[in-house]
This record gives structure tokens, sequence and C-alpha cells, in this order.
């Protein structure tokens, strides 16, 4: 199976609310995807699709070829929108709730992460700040050895002069054969390290690209581009 997620037909009806619209898409494996859309387009539906977290309407998600369930929730790490971990525990705690939830969980590579990043792993949650939260939250994520990384605005809440140490730091640490899925806003910091981008809008794919083309045949950067398309 050479795509890690495909989308065939794919609808997603909400009460009052169309938020996917048969979509058909593929992403293959070893990419890292920007799912980039303006606000209520359609990515954190896709994303919870893909996690088995709400089923869809018609049409299949699938998986390394398969639907979500047990199996492919092994293979996903998930970076939710909003936090679910416990405040009062410290790092460390959340390290070893993580180790005994995940077989493929590697703490030294979450320690090494924690330790570049200067997050104190005895710091407790709840004395953090929301960037300190979302480095911890990305660092558990992303220390897992999972074949697709789902992350849904993994850095709004860091201040900029970090991000781009972030997103090297966990790039530079995850496995080339897994594949990135990174629902974000922040497209001129982010694109950097894309491969590609999938652009939706209204519950409807608009553009998939790489970014080598959008850089060489639009003469443009994603975030210009992004900018063009969705021009309110
Ligand atoms: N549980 C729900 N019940 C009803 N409507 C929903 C629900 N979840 C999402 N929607 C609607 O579906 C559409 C897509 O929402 P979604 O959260 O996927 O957008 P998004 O692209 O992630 O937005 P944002 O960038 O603001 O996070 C929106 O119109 C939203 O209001």
């Amino acid at each position: 199976m050479e795509n890690i997620l495909e989308c065939q037909n794919l609808v997603k009806f909400f009460p009052g609310c169309l938020a996917l619209n048969s979509v058909n898409l593929t992403v293959p494996k070893g990419r890292i995807v920007g799912l980039l859309g303006p606000n209520g387009s359609g990515k954190s539906t896709m994303i919870k699709l893909a996690n088995g977290l709400i089923t869809p309407t018609s049409g299949k998600i699938l998986i390394d070829g398969m639907e979500p369930g047990i199996e492919t929730k092994k293979m996903i790490s998930y970076l939710p929108e909003r936090t679910y971990l416990n405040d009062w525990m410290n790092v460390n705690n959340m390290i070893e709730f993580f180790a005994d939830f995940y077989q493929d969980f590697n703490k030294q590579k979450a320690y090494d992460m924690l330790r570049r990043l200067g997050v104190d792993p005895s710091h407790r949650l709840k004395t953090m700040s929301k960037g300190t939260k979302e480095k911890v939250q990305l660092i558990l994520v992303m220390s897992r050895e999972a074949k697709l990384y789902l992350l849904d605005e993994p850095i709004g809440g860091v201040d900029p002069a970090a991000r781009d140490y972030i997103l090297d730091t966990i790039i530079s640490n995850y496995s080339e054969d897994a594949t990135i899925i990174i629902s974000t806003h922040l497209i001129a910091d982010v694109e950097k390290v894309l491969d590609e981008v999938i652009f939706i809008n209204q519950g409807n794919i608009v553009l998939t690209s790489t970014v080598d083309d959008i850089r060489e045949k639009e003469n443009k950067s994603v975030d210009a581009l992004f900018r063009e398309v969705f021009k309110c």
C-alpha cells in the first residue's frame, strides 16, 4: 500500500452543516503534508475521521488501506486541537503514562526533545505557559514511532522565534517513511518543512500540490498562494 491515507467520496454532514463534500484524496507515505484552509473549512473534521473519532456520513476514509479501527489507531499519533492531558501531572508522569499506553513510545526521544527545547520534565502542566504546554504535547505525540502523525494546529501558541527551532527539532526526529499531516494557519512558519499541501475550502479540496511545484510553476510561496486563493 503506497498511500497512508485515502478518501473516497468522503462526506460528513453535521446537523445543518456539510463539513466535507465528497472528498477524494490520496496522501502517499513518507511525506510532510500541510492541510490548509480557512476557519471552518473541514480540516479538523478530516483529521477526526482519520482517527475514527467520528464516522463518515457516506464514502470512505482508509488508513494504510484499512478503515479506522484498532489497527489504524496503533499506527496514528494524534495531536488534537484541544489538550486532553491532566493538568496536575508533571512531564515525567506523562512520559510514563504514554510509555504505558503506547508500545511504540520512545522515552529516550521524548527526554532528548525536552532537553533540546528547554522544558524541565519535573514541572507540572498547570504551571506552564500555553506555548510550553504545546511544546510538551507535541513532543509526546512525536515521540511515538508512528506511521502517521496527525497534528491539528500544533504550534499556534508558541512564539514565532521558537517555531523554527521546534519544527526543526520535531522533523529531525521523525522517521523518513512516516507521514506527517499538519493542519495549521501558520503557513509561512510551517511551509519550509512541508513537501506537499492540500488546500481545503468549505469541505472541498481546491488544490493538491507539491511545495516545489508551487514555488517553480507559480513562482510563489505557499503562504502567498494561500492568501490569493482564499482572499476575502
Ligand atoms: N460537532 C459538530 N457539530 C456541528 N457542526 C460541526 C461540528 N464539528 C464541526 N462542525 C462544522 O463543520 C465545519 C468544519 O469544521 P472543522 O472544525 O472541520 O473546520 P476547521 O477547518 O478545522 O476550522 P478551524 O480552522 O477554525 O479549526 C464547520 O462549519 C463547523 O462549524
